[in-house]
């Protein structure tokens, strides 16, 4: 397959699809790939036609604080969000109330910017710098404090959510239509009526924040989670992924994170260099014979001389075949204290940014930061080549610059078969990816926290933690201004899918996911993507926010089955990291039925 080189308006052209006269970034795919603006990676203005283009359910009420006052009827819908495109009269109210049985359609509920008229929706950013910005005026309603989080009052009399599944195994979730129509979760299972900043206030929930300081240690700004992203810096430790660490190193400073020279094993810093002899040997003594490497200490994780390298995070490898030794490691504990709840110093949150980028290669482009939310029961090679094949989209497409990606495992409080303990999955992804790769991290902050988090709230976590505040976060650019990471989910087809089943997502925050942050969709067997793009009138209207990833490599690993391997005892060996592999068999994961394994 062969792909086109350039962006529609970014001096080249894509295909067109006949049909419906839209730019297909692949020569054989139809039209989503890549599509966004190129200058700004946001969705250029849409006018769909008069006021009837309402007819999806947009929020186009007067709302204050997240509440609505509807204007007009309720459309009698229950699945607005993937209806075909057109379909229906626009009347410009919104129908999430009708998603949810038993709400009143006039009751208050979350809703969008009141001001905005339909073209405010995704209207142009031609600025890159202001990419996410809530404040935006251009922006699909976006605030994130007034809506994202008032989302969760869309069912207040919803009962909470039940963790204990009746579901009988694995492989009658393995669709996950069915995983989710029979779970019965409504909007992702929404949390208690608490905004984010009601949470963050809360005294049950207040967790210490700490900022990874220039200096690599955790500065604890001594406060509440409020105080500290108040008052946070996002100076952290440089992350030096792959190719751009070359250029980083023009410092010469020894970073108390980065791995130093030792005259035991002078390996160099410099991954774009080339190898030398003692870095193959380094190399090599970790592919080769791992467990008999004085390079590794078992249990410990990878530890160059003597803990030079260290791994914080104290995880098992037991040699990684594809160990990468340019991997950074993060230092100050790992998210243990966190997960377990713990009390302060020890159960502070530290937001992971030993990989993340502060400074880009290419200013022209816009920054971006890769979220993928999931269950990772166990994370799999296909979760981490998920990211590869983003990142391999993303660079051909010449828009962004990647400066990180991010897992964020779901917390026990989802309602999914096959679950294990938040803590298990988070410490199973930081396994997967502390010395295979450079440039992901694990966000332990959506499985910590003590109620289900939708995925428009998380989002706006990391937009919160990456772009602060007070405009001292995001990418430092080298005239000293400062530019926002834009961020993107990066979801498989089968979950961009459920956007259509009624109940799972509420619309106002499908506009806010596709339309404030975007989506990286990998395609996924028996989900027809293309097709789905097309009849979904959400998907659609921020189709230029939404960048659909062909597998190039069909790459099907199931997390199910491999549950399913390990209970009845066959092998999972090169479906997974040898890392997580270990740590599955040492704390007897996934051995009884998924019933049991749920527990917190
Ligand atoms: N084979 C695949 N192809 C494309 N995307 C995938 C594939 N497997 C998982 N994903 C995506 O990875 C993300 C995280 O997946 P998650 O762990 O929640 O589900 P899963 O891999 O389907 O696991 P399970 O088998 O437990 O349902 C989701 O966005 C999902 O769509
Ligand atoms: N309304 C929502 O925000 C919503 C609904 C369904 C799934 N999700 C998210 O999708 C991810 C993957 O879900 P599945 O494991 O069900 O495929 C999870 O992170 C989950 O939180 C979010």
């Amino acid at each position: 397959m062969s792909r086109n080189s350039k962006m529609p308006g970014g001096g080249g052209f894509a295909p067109v699809l006949p049909a419906t006269g839209l730019h297909s970034y692949h020569n054989d795919s139809p039209p989503f790939s890549g599509a966004t603006n190129p200058a700004s990676g946001e969705p250029e203005p849409l006018h769909l036609n008069g006021p009837d283009s309402h007819a999806h359910g947009y929020g186009h009420g007067h709302g204050h604080g997240g509440n609505v006052n509807q204007a007009g009827p309720s459309r009698s819908s229950s699945s607005s969000s993937s209806t075909g495109a057109g379909n229906g009269a626009g009347n410009g109210r919104t129908t999430q109330g009708l998603l949810n049985p038993g709400m009143d359609s006039n009751s208050t509920q979350n809703q969008f910017n009141p001001s905005q008229n339909q073209n405010d929706l995704h209207g142009p950013d031609s600025d890159p710098q202001s990419h996410g910005d809530p404040s935006s005026s251009s922006n699909l309603n976006l605030n994130p404090s007034s809506h994202v989080n008032s989302a969760s009052n869309l069912n207040p009399s919803r009962p909470k959510i039940d963790r204990v599944l009746t579901s009988p195994t694995d492989v009658s979730y393995s669709s996950s239509r069915s995983r989710r129509l029979v779970s019965g979760y409504m909007f992702g299972n929404p949390p208690e009526e608490k905004s984010l900043k009601n949470r963050r206030d809360s005294e049950s929930t207040v967790r210490r924040l700490s900022v990874v300081g220039d200096d690599g240690l955790n500065k604890d700004k001594g406060g509440t989670d409020k105080e500290s992203m108040e008052n946070r810096t996002i100076h952290g430790q440089e992350g030096v992924p792959e190719d751009q660490y070359e250029e980083e190193q023009a410092d010469d400073t020894p970073h108390p994170l980065r791995p130093r020279p030792s005259s035991a094993h002078s390996f160099t810093t410099n991954p774009t260099s080339q190898p030398d002899e003692e870095n193959l040997s380094v190399a090599s003594s970790l592919r080769n014979s791992p467990r008999d490497s004085p390079l590794v200490s078992p249990g410990r994780g990878l530890s160059f001389d003597n803990g030079r390298y260290e791994d914080a995070l104290n995880g098992v490898t037991d040699g990684e075949a594809d160990a990468d030794v340019r991997a950074m490691q993060a230092t100050g504990g790992g998210s243990e204290g966190f997960m377990q709840g713990l009390e302060g110093e020890e159960g502070r949150y530290n937001f992971p940014t030993h990989r993340l980028r502060r400074r880009m290669k290419d200013e022209d482009k816009v920054p971006l930061v890769i979220v993928a939310c999931g269950s990772f029961s166990p994370p799999t090679y296909l979760h981490l080549r998920m990211f590869e094949m983003a990142k391999d989209e993303i660079v051909e497409s010449q828009t962004f610059e990647i400066m990180a990606g991010y897992y964020s495992p779901v917390s026990s409080y989802y309602k999914k078969s096959g679950l294990a303990p938040a803590h298990h999955r988070v410490r199973m992804c930081e396994l997967a990816v502390e010395h295979t790769s450079t440039w992901l991290m694990v966000d332990p902050w959506e499985a910590g926290q003590p109620e289900y988090q939708r995925t428009a709230v998380v989002l706006d976590h990391f937009d919160e933690m990456l772009n602060g505040k007070d405009g001292e976060g995001g990418v430092e650019m080298r005239d000293g201004t400062r530019r926002k990471y834009k961020v993107m989910l990066l979801a498989g087809g089968d979950l961009i899918e459920s956007f259509g089943e009624p109940g799972v997502w509420s619309e106002p925050d499908l506009h806010i996911i596709l339309g404030r942050f975007g989506c990286l969709i990998v395609e996924r067997a028996g989900s027809d993507v293309w097709a789905f793009l097309l009849s979904h009138d959400i998907l659609y209207h921020h189709r230029r926010n939404v960048i659909v990833i062909k597998q190039l490599i069909y790459n099907d690993i199931s997390s199910t089955k491999v549950r399913l391997f390990v209970r009845r005892g066959m092998s999972i060996k090169y479906l997974l990291p040898n890392s997580v592999i270990q740590y599955i068999s040492k704390n007897l994961l996934y051995r009884e039925p998924d019933t049991k394994a749920i527990q917190s």
